[in-house]
């Protein structure tokens, strides 16, 4: 399972947790600007906005995971099987195969708004990368530095564009379900709670952080949806980059896997392998992993963005523990 989250703190922060069982061997992965971007069924683009993200590179191509763009979008992708449903190719629409959406928003919207406009009359393709990478069932959220969010979900219905009003995205089922769902949680608070069930009896609130003892905390994916829908809407905003990133992983962290309690196989169990969260508009993108609690980051402005073949960064996978004796 995984979630996705964006925060507005002054800046706004992005990311995702990545949780499967598997670790795929993904990397930090730069595309820079003048990196030739092929597509199965539309225009190549030669030029287009720099990007970085958590990818696989297969034949010098990008599959990225999730990522961000040098205007303050960003995107990720995560899994939606079951209703996930993609469409043979079909004349007249701007067909995109499910592993080219990340890089073709990302190449060319600078907002929200663009990537709704660069998804009307959309189809996604059901187009495999290769003979041995199958295209994986996903849903997507777009975020933008200015705090907007839409889920994009391809369904036997067709294209979904949903406006997401809470910046978060889980997995199934779908999007207006998750809605549905999260409105059974709307009394949850911070706050103690009112005694109206019988306001003339004294009820003691006996526990510090009453007011949210109805919130799921299970592994599925409803629960992690209303669980970092709260920590997010109440999350304190930071007073600088370092304060903001540390509540931002916070927020995946309320919902974070743990080894061991997510069975989906026998002895074989989901936990989330990594969390990462990029700052929109300074395009520093952050991340930690299951075994490496330390904050790693990779600033892409330090890097030439006017160039034409990937920049990628191992994972940075080794606890540190600061001995202090
Ligand atoms: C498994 C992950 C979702 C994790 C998740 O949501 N787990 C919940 C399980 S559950 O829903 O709770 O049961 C997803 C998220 C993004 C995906 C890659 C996207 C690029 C590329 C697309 C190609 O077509 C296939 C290979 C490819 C590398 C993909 C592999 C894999 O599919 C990735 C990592």
């Amino acid at each position: 399972m995984c979630t996705s989250v964006i925060y507005q703190a002054g800046d706004s922060y992005f990311g995702r947790n990545l949780d499967l069982e598997v670790s795929l061997g993904q990397q930090v992965v730069i595309t820079p600007r003048d990196m030739v971007l092929n597509f199965r069924e539309l225009p190549t683009l030669e030029h287009h906005y720099a990007i970085i993200g958590m990818a696989i590179v297969r034949d010098n191509y990008p599959l990225y995971f999730d990522g961000i763009n040098e205007k303050g979008v960003g995107i990720a992708g995560l899994n939606f099987d079951g209703p996930a449903h993609y469409f043979p190719v079909q004349e007249g629409k701007k067909n995109i195969a499910s592993f080219e959406l990340v890089p073709y928003i990302l190449a060319q919207a600078s907002s929200v708004a663009e990537a709704k406009e660069l998804l009307t009359n959309a189809n996604i393709a059901n187009i495999n990368f290769s003979e041995k990478m199958h295209a994986a069932p996903l849903h997507w959220i777009v975020a933008d530095k200015t705090g907007a969010s839409i889920t994009v979900e391809s369904t036997t219905a067709g294209l979904n564009v949903y406006d997401n009003p809470v910046g978060v995205l889980t997995n199934n089922p779908q999007f207006p379900d998750q809605l549905v769902n999260l409105s059974n949680y709307q009394s949850v608070s911070p706050a103690d709670p009112q005694n109206t069930l019988a306001p003339d009896t004294t009820l003691p609130v006996y526990s510090r952080g009453f007011g949210s003892r109805f919130l799921p905390g299970g592994m599925d994916s409803e629960s992690r949806f209303v669980k970092a829908a709260f920590a997010k809407m109440h999350a304190p905003v930071g007073n600088n980059e370092v304060e903001n990133i540390t509540n931002y992983f916070h927020i995946l962290q309320s919902v974070e896997q743990q080894k061991g309690l997510d069975e989906v196989g026998p002895n074989t169990y989901e936990y989330t392998i990594y969390s990462d969260g990029s700052n929109l508009s300074k395009g520093i993108f952050y991340y930690r992993t299951y075994d490496n609690n330390q904050i790693n980051a990779v600033d892409m402005h330090k890097e030439n963005l006017a160039s034409t073949t990937l920049i990628t960064y191992p994972i940075n996978d080794q606890q540190k523990i600061e001995y202090q004796n």
